[in-house]
């Protein structure tokens, strides 16, 4: 508001000019009401048909007045609008180069639509409302003195209620104003929500979050039909505002009739107050209140794009340069990650209790069921994962492994319980900021319809060619990409096998600049070799790696091991769960029957560890067998 007094002050030549030409616009009122009202008095209810027509011609030549009328309104009108626009477009650009100076990282998209469309419905919103508020006071003013040069009386009938419906009308205008700004906030929540669900179809239908993504949207959805409902009953309000203002004076002139008469007033009075009820002010009252309504609300919601505080910075104003490094560093500090321990390298148990980075996954106390009446498949669990570590996760089928990822992806809230990643709550974090804490991969791995190098890059779309030839020959997925043609070959994801379409899954996690990366039985269908190959790449890639193991290779592999047993969860080394834990040695033992049963597991590995003696081995068989024979 101080803002648009000032900048109207500035224009008062404007402004007085614009009073000027509407004067006039007073004075037609005035004639056509007043003139008709003497055609029938001295003319035609006289008998003089010669003085009715003259009083009708005068009323004519007044109508014909409007022409130029309208045009020195507007001459004055572009003095008042095109000021407005030029001062818009200096504060979008304005606006735009101060974020772009603050953060060079930051896209401002809005920017082009405030340049062109936002400002242009400010100008015409602004010149509307100009127009239509000018009309209606200075069509008030001409009827209300014709009224009163052809009776004061009238004007006792009608002002009362004429206030009555503008004081009405008024009371709309701010709750009015904030039913539309929620009805388009509600409206705009539901565009963003329909707009990132369509980009991240693809990630909801593999990550199975439809009946999430589905319920939130509803909600959005449901609070915007809220709105809508608030919003409609202020129109009726407002439509009732209208009736007052614009129909009660009419039926109160109709009723007071026999009193007017009474008090002298006379026919062609009584219908030249009717002809300024009707015909000047019922139409401009009508037509303020239209534009009020919608022209003058959205007005003041596009306005609202043009501030964040911009109105205070003076424009033109120089800005030292900000260095590239500079903005890197208001990036959210990611913990370092010290190199992670090599393939046959191992981490002893619990993590040092004053660790000089955050554990990079981190559960606390976290109880999770599947419904009010379900037992917990999580009860009071604790987990902590430190910086660079290879942690596998095993237990029987059914106990909650795939929950445990859920949770620590942020994927599934907990019940009870915190979950941290790099040391801050995973609730509340949008998908984006998730995305670049961590990398789930399921079992059913998510190849899409593109290339594969769209495919590879899915993740971390700025990959360097060479580092991308670097990820494909670790993970050993070159002669998978060569039978399927190359790089830029089309994959159809239907005629890959399941351990095809995990090894590209995995290539593509092994891309991914995630600091933690979560496999959930994501190597099933890969044979043991290649299984054994994707790990240890995965493993030597810098962060942290959590696998879901099936085979003992794998979780001989990892520098800890998380049995989940119910109630009772064991964490150790192998070597150490072995002696501790007799369902890890029952899942061993399992295990290696299993192999048994397919021959060598072919990972170039010994069954019972690397660089063991034949003794240490026979100890550890001797206790992994023991149980299940
Ligand atoms: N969306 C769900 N709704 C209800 N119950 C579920 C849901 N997902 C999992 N469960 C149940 O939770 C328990 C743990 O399931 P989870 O998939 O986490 O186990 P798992 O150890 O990964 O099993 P597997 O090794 O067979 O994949 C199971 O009893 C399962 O039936």
């Amino acid at each position: 508001m101080p803002e648009g007094r000032r900048f109207l002050l500035r224009r008062k030549g404007a402004l007085v000019r614009l009073g000027g030409w509407s004067l006039l616009e007073s004075a037609q009122t005035f004639l056509g009401g007043y003139c008709l009202a003497r055609a029938l008095d001295r003319g035609f209810l006289a008998g003089d048909t010669r003085t009715g027509l003259l009083w009708l011609a005068v009323a004519a030549a007044a109508i014909l007045a409007g022409g130029p009328l309208v045009r020195g309104v507007f001459a004055q009108l572009a003095a008042l609008v095109e000021p407005l626009r030029d001062a818009l477009v200096r504060r979008a650009v304005h606006q735009y180069l101060r974020g772009a100076l603050a953060d060079p990282a930051r896209t401002d998209s809005g920017a082009v639509s405030r340049l062109t469309h936002q400002t242009e419905i400010v100008r015409d919103s602004f010149a509307g409302l100009v127009l239509t508020a000018r009309s209606f006071v200075f069509t008030a003013l001409g009827a209300l003195a014709g009224l009163l040069a052809l009776a004061p009386q009238l004007l006792l009938v009608v002002v009362g209620p004429l206030v009555l419906g503008l004081a009405l009308f008024l009371a709309t205008l701010a709750p009015m104003a904030a039913a539309q700004r929620a009805f388009l906030d509600a409206d705009e929540a539901v565009a963003d929500r329909a707009g990132a669900l369509g980009a991240g179809l693809r990630s909801i239908a593999a990550c199975g979050t439809r009946a999430e993504a589905a319920d939130r949207t509803e909600r959005l959805i449901a609070a915007g039909e809220r709105t809508s409902r608030v919003l409609a009953r202020w129109a009726a309000v407002r439509a009732l505002a209208l009736g007052v203002a614009g129909q009660l004076p009419v039926v109160a002139l109709l009723v007071a009739t026999p009193w007017l008469l009474r008090q002298g007033v006379t026919a062609g009075a009584l219908i030249g107050a009717l002809t300024y009820l009707v015909q000047a002010l019922l139409p401009a009252l009508h037509t303020l209140m239209t534009a009020l309504g919608a022209a003058g609300t959205r007005l003041l919601v596009v306005l609202e794009r043009f501030e964040d505080g911009a109105a205070d910075a003076p424009l033109m104003t120089p800005v030292t340069p900000v260095a590239p490094d500079a903005a890197a560093t208001r990036t959210p500090p990611v913990p370092p990650v010290p190199p992670a321990p090599g393939p046959g390298g191992t981490r002893p148990g619990p993590l040092p209790r004053r660790a000089p980075v955050p554990p990079a996954a981190e559960i606390r106390a976290v109880t999770l069921a599947y419904g009010p009446g379900a037992p917990p498949v999580l009860a009071g669990l604790d987990l902590g994962v430190g910086p660079g570590e290879h942690l596998a996760v095993v237990g029987p089928s059914g106990i909650g492994k795939s929950t445990l990822t859920g949770v620590l992806a942020g994927l599934l809230a907990p019940d009870r319980g915190t979950v941290l990643l790099a040391g801050e709550p995973v609730a509340g974090r949008t998908p984006s900021e998730l995305a670049a804490l961590r990398v789930l991969i399921p079992q059913q791995a998510y190849v899409f319809t593109g290339t594969v190098r769209e495919n590879l890059l899915h993740l971390a779309p700025g990959t360097s060619p060479s580092a991308l030839v670097r990820a494909v020959e670790a993970l050993g997925v070159d002669e998978l990409i060569g039978r399927l043609g190359g790089l830029d070959a089309l994959v159809e994801p239907a005629t890959l096998s399941q351990g095809e379409r995990q090894s590209l899954a995995l290539c593509r996690a092994h891309l991914s600049p995630a600091p933690l990366m979560i496999l959930d039985e994501a190597t099933c269908h890969l044979d043991p070799v290649a299984e054994a190959r994707a790990e240890l790449a995965l493993a030597e890639r810098p962060g942290t790696l959590i696998v879901v193991a099936h085979r003992l290779s794998s979780a001989r592999r990892a520098d800890r091991v998380l049995v989940l047993d119910g109630t009772r969860p064991a964490y150790g080394t192998h070597e150490e769960l072995l002696v501790r834990s007799a369902l890890y040695r029952d899942l061993v033992g399992h295990w290696l029957s299993a192999e048994d049963g397919n021959g060598a597991d072919g990972s170039g590995t010994d069954r019972s560890g690397t660089n063991r003696s034949a003794e240490e081995r026979n100890t550890a068989d001797r206790g992994a067998t023991g149980p299940v024979g």
